[in-house]
This record gives structure tokens, C-alpha cells and sequence, in this order.
């Protein structure tokens, strides 16, 4: 079993932080734009070979699992959700997982990253998330399709802003990309970006509807030029979401951009991760292209509504001996 002091080592720098680091952005710089190539059988021959290439086990996996749950934003975005729904989420997000567990594994304050609602919901979330340092992120911009009038839209990040959540998910209008119009995409994202004023912002590609991974990285190129904080998936919606050929083009944008301005960016993959050595494979993935900078929870975030209730049943197992049954683990 792990002991306190080695999870400590290995978790020390991974609890939730309550600063995150901002990109002020740059001017468009369309050369550079056009200038993003990717290969892209290049990058999906790496991403296959990637789940079977790193294993890691028993008191390591815990460390990386515990790592994970510090990452997640803790997602329910259904038309159905109400603040009860919500507080339980927020109850989740305070406890992830079984306090004599977390005693044991040597981390008994450790929380989710965030707590992730439609803006009618913040309220009720930042409620039950009080007298804690967990961030209330709020999908925003006419989420998921991002096809309200663009003041609509700006108006909600305001309102969302406002009703007390601070970070904001915006959706991208896809067709800018699509159509290789990077001006307005880069408008568009600064428009958002100014909006949120302190609140960080995640700027969502929705990159299952972006055809190609070569719009991928340069819809994620514009972005960042236009102050996004983040750079993420997918809203969760569309019929593909977080993939590893996209979770490796848009990190190697990441790393593009940090090399060329010194700007950190994080990134969020978002959309049908639910099993913990899903997550497992992501994080080594982060950790070889970007290196251990990029496994906080200011520069790394899992946007998930179930993937938790999988790493539970993990490291209760990892714990006990015995795996419990997922019904016990409903939330989350
Ligand atoms: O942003 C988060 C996603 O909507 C969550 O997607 P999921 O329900 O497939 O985990």
C-alpha cells in the first residue's frame, strides 16, 4: 500500500491551486498561421502506439490517479440538471473520493480542479462550493453550437462573470474556421477573452467539427494569439470528442507557442474520458510533449462527467484488494 510520504512527494504540487497563470495574448500573426503543416499519419501513428507505451503501477498509478482527480473539472451539462443535481456535484468535488481513503493515500484536503455548469446553475455551485478554493467554470457563448447573436453571447460571459464563476468555457464559431477566416476567429476570441475580465477563459474548438487536424492546430494557434487560457476539446457534445491525434497536435501547439512567446497555455481534452486508465494515458502523454510543468491544475484539466467514479473504484482497489461495485459510485 502507499505510504503518506510517498504520495505526498509525488502529489506535493498537485492540489488545486487558486492561481492561474494568464495569456495576454498577441497581434494576429497570420504568416505563422499559414505556416502550421501537420502530419497528420504522423501523428495518429504516435497516438496509437502511445496507450501501450507507458504503464505505470501499484503506489505510482495511485500518485498518477490522485494527480488526475486534482485535474478534473467535475462536468454536468444536461438539460435535465437542477441544484440538487449540482450540489451533490459540489459535495463531490469538496470529497472526491472516501475521506479513510484519502487519509491513507496521504492527501485528506485533496479536491477536484473545478466544478464545470450551464450559467443557470453557478449560483447553486458556488453556494455549496463555499469556504472552499474550488473555481466554478461555466460553459458559455451560446455552448454547445455557439450560434446566438455574437452580443448574446458576449452578454452571457458578462452575466456568467457576474453570477460568480471564474472560468469561463467559450465555444468557437467553427465555420471561422472552417472557412479559414483566422481574423474573425481572432476577433471573436479577443471579443470573448475581454469579456471575462478576470475570470479565465477556455476557448473550446469543438475540434470534432473542424474536418481537419491541420485546422486543429492553427484554430488552436489563433486562439492563444487571442488571449485563450486554455485551449480545449470539445464541449462534449459532438459525435467525436477528446481523441489522441487531437490531444497531440493541439499540446504540440501549445509547445509551439510557449517556445516562441513564453506564454504557458493549459489545455482541457473534454468529452467521453471516463475510465481511469484513459486518464492515465493522457497525463503520460502531457508529461512527454510538455514536460511536468503541464500536470498542475492551472495548465492541465480532464473536462469529464464520469471519468472520477472510475478512479475511485481504482484506488479503492488499490487500497482494499477488492473493486466495489459502480453503482456505488453514481456521481461523478
Ligand atoms: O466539458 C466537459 C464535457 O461536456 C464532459 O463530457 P462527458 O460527459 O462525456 O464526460
Amino acid at each position: 500500500m502507499a505510504t503518506r510520504t510517498d504520495l505526498s512527494i509525488n502529489l506535493a504540487s498537485g492540489l488545486p491551486q487558486t492561481t492561474l497563470v494568464r495569456n495576454d495574448g498577441m497581434a494576429l500573426d497570420l504568416d505563422w498561421v499559414a505556416g502550421v503543416q501537420v502530419n497528420t499519419s504522423a501523428i495518429e501513428r504516435r497516438a496509437k502506439t502511445l496507450p501501450g507505451r507507458r504503464s505505470v503501477k501499484k503506489d505510482y498509478q495511485a500518485a498518477w490517479l490522485l494527480k488526475a482527480i486534482a485535474c478534473i473539472d467535475l462536468t454536468t451539462l444536461s438539460g435535465d440538471d437542477t441544484v440538487g443535481r449540482v450540489g451533490r456535484l459540489c459535495a463531490k468535488a469538496r470529497q472526491p473520493v472516501r475521506a479513510d481513503l484519502l487519509e491513507q493515500l496521504g492527501l485528506p484536503g485533496l479536491t477536484t480542479g473545478a466544478v464545470c455548469v450551464y450559467h443557470d446553475m453557478i449560483p447553486a455551485a458556488v453556494k455549496a462550493l463555499q469556504g472552499t478554493n474550488i473555481p466554478v467554470a461555466a460553459v458559455s457563448t451560446g455552448f454547445p453550437a455557439g450560434l446566438s447573436p455574437l452580443h448574446l453571447r458576449i452578454e452571457e460571459i458578462r452575466e456568467s462573470v457576474k453570477a460568480g464563476a471564474s472560468e469561463i468555457d467559450i465555444v468557437i464559431s467553427r465555420r471561422h474556421a472552417l472557412s479559414g477566416d483566422w481574423q474573425a476567429l481572432y476577433d471573436e476570441m479577443r471579443a470573448f477573452r475581454t469579456a471575462c475580465g478576470d475570470a479565465h477563459v477556455k476557448a473550446i474548438l469543438a475540434t470534432g467539427e473542424l474536418g481537419t487536424l491541420r485546422n486543429v492546430a492553427r484554430a488552436s494557434l489563433v486562439c492563444m494569439m487571442a488571449g485563450a487560457d486554455f485551449i480545449k476539446t470539445s464541449t462534449g457534445k459532438e459525435p467525436v470528442n477528446a481523441t489522441l491525434p487531437v490531444t497531440l497536435t493541439m499540446i504540440r501547439a501549445i509547445r509551439d507557442y510557449y517556445d516562441r512567446t513564453g506564454i504557458y497555455v493549459g489545455y482541457k481534452p473534454a468529452g467521453g474520458i471516463s475510465k481511469a486508465k484513459d486518464a492515465l494515458v493522457y497525463l503520460a502523454m502531457i508529461k512527454d510533449e510538455l514536460g511536468d510543468r503541464w500536470l498542475q491544475p492551472d495548465l492541465f484539466r480532464f473536462g469529464a462527467s464520469s471519468l472520477l467514479g472510475d478512479i475511485e473504484r481504482q484506488l479503492e482497489h488499490h487500497i482494499t484488494g477488492s473493486y466495489s461495485a459502480s453503482h456505488r459510485h453514481p456521481i461523478g
